[in-house]
């Protein structure tokens, strides 16, 4: 039998200046499934989700509807939410001082509670109580956000999403509402990336509730580069090439490799395996007792030419071990070299100097300037290479940013454009491109693919063993242990702060390091 649309959309376009970014789109999302929104980076899946939330204004000319009734367009947020669209960006927008009821209460916009009574605001929490158990969330919702794990914060805002309002906010009845199992069913949940930034096993919490919320007859879509999740949750894809609605299908029994060539449009082909001999050159890092808050006494040596995987549970150490690489934390104890001198940089631009350069974990915060143009952010902090005297040689610089953007598939409209308008994925190859640039000794990524589509995933894969080849020590530390395999010649596992096992060559598979992290020993 033929499954009811929720929300059905009709040639929908949108053209931002000069660019197509999507070009007459028609998708029917079924009532009562979950389906992926595949793409990659910059095919449009974000622009489609914005103007289902009401930001963006599509091109005149397609139509909405919300189980068979039309939307006027454009829509208002207001409308989108009124409509039964509910959305969760990958900026949770939680406030982690409050707790999880406040955070509800925050949402819409009423926060006069200091006026609730105390038995109002024990309804009001039961309310919340109620919408957490029922998706699964076993968290009081007296707990502060800052508290919870990534998962659960991820969680809490997908609740979040579902509640609705009673009453009015100077009625008796003023207060938060929550949801029942017809308000799972009713609306309709889009989540744009919820578990990019999340470990494996954090993410499969999420892909729990969302299993929760399907067995409710709710009805959801969701956008992953994470092509094993799509397989664990969807039960239908719709893929954008370019702008293009190019499938929309049941998921079937497809495995990972037919997934990813209807996303891409063509075959992956196989990562090549770097022959032994390239990762055997002289040690580049070495680091001995190394401590901070998180690192309990870490001995590593990284050669030159060697790519190294760091990986490990949450709270094993693996961020800080880069920041302190990368200058931007102190170690408490310890010594480093780096090409057999002492290394102890006061900074990011001091390690830069040593020659140490980072692609940081939060690239909006750290890696890029949103509002400068994507040729700046190519050849930020390297203007002295395109200067003499006090000549900028702009020029130089532009084609320095030509090159780049063009080894790395920087997919954007203009060098002038700014990086704000680049999807998420092609501005994280901005700044591996431009980390790559300065010919650093070592290259220290922090989760380099997240958001990261197969393709650019393996294109990045791709450069950073031509650096290595070059003699780059390459180090990459990720949750995503997809991200070493036919990449990493070695990868260690962290465990509360200390080398807990080590993987080498072929045994580097993304089971066996799943178990060594799980187990802090090789497979
Ligand atoms: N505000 C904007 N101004 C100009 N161009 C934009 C803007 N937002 C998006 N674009 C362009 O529209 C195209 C689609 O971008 P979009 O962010 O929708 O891609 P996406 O599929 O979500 O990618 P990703 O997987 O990397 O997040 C891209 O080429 C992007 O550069």
């Amino acid at each position: 039998m033929e499954q009811p649309v929720a929300l059905s959309i009709r040639g929908i376009s949108k053209t931002f200046t000069g660019q197509l970014a999507l070009d007459d789109v028609s998708l029917d999302i079924p009532a009562g499934a979950i389906t992926a929104l595949l793409g990659m980076n910059g095919s449009g899946k974000s622009t489609l989700i914005k103007i289902l939330a009401g930001v963006y204004t599509p091109d005149p000319g397609g139509s909405l509807s919300v189980r068979n009734q039309d939307l006027a367009l454009p829509l208002t947020p207001g409308a989108a939410h009124a409509a039964g669209l509910r959305f969760l960006h990958q900026d949770l927008g939680l406030v982690d001082a409050l707790t999880i009821a406040d955070n509800f209460a925050l949402s819409d916009g009423f926060f006069a509670r200091s006026s609730l009574s105390r038995v109002k605001l024990r309804r009001e929490h039961a309310h919340v109580a109620s919408t957490l158990e029922l998706l699964g969330i076993d968290e009081h919702p007296g707990r502060l956000v800052g508290d919870l794990s990534p998962s659960v914060r991820t969680m809490v805002g997908i609740a979040r999403a579902f509640q609705h309002r009673s009453g009015n906010e100077a009625g008796d009845d003023a207060g938060t509402g929550g949801a029942d199992v017809d308000a799972l069913r009713r609306n309709i949940l889009i989540l744009d990336e919820p578990t990019a930034s999340l470990p494996a096993h954090e993410a499969d919490r999420v892909l729990a509730l969302l299993d929760m919320l399907r067995s409710h007859g709710g009805t959801a879509v969701y956008v992953s580069h994470r092509i094993e999740e799509v397989r664990r949750i969807a039960d239908h894809v719709a893929v954008l090439r370019d702008g293009r609605l190019v499938a929309q299908e049941p998921l079937g029994e497809r495995d990972a490799a037919a997934i990813v060539s209807l996303v891409i449009g063509r075959e992956l082909e196989a990562p090549a395996i770097r022959p032994a001999e390239e990762r055997e050159g002289a040690v580049l890092l070495r680091t001995r007792g190394l401590s901070g808050p998180r690192l309990d006494g870490v001995d590593l040596d990284v050669r030159a030419g060697e790519i190294l995987g760091i990986t490990g549970l949450v709270g094993c150490g693996r961020s800080e071990l880069v920041r302190l690489l990368a200058g931007v934390q102190q170690p408490s104890a310890g010594t480093m070299t780096v090409a057999g001198k002492p290394y102890a940089p006061g900074s990011a631009a001091a390690a830069i100097t040593a020659g140490v350069a980072c692609v940081p974990q939060n690239r909006r915060r750290d890696g890029v300037v949103l509002d400068l143009g994507v040729g700046e952010n190519l050849t930020l902090g390297r203007l002295g290479s395109y200067t003499r005297g006090p000549i900028i040689n702009r020029a130089a610089e532009k084609a320095a940013a030509q090159d780049l953007a063009k080894r790395f598939l920087v997919k954007t409209a203009s060098l002038a454009a700014p990086v704000r308008s680049l999807s998420g994925g092609n501005q994280q190859k901005v700044v591996v491109a431009r980390a790559a640039s300065g010919s650093p000794l070592m290259l220290l990524l922090d989760e380099p693919s997240q958001g990261v589509d197969a393709l650019a995933r393996q294109e990045i894969s791709r450069l950073l063993k031509e650096l290595a080849d070059e003699g780059v020590a390459v180090l990459v530390a990720s949750t995503d242990y997809d991200d070493f395999v036919g990449l990493a010649d070695r990868v260690v596992v962290l465990d509360r702060g200390r080398i807990a096992a080590e993987l080498s060559g072929s045994d580097i598979t993304e089971d066996a390091v799943a178990l060594a992290c799980q187990t802090g020993a090789p497979a």
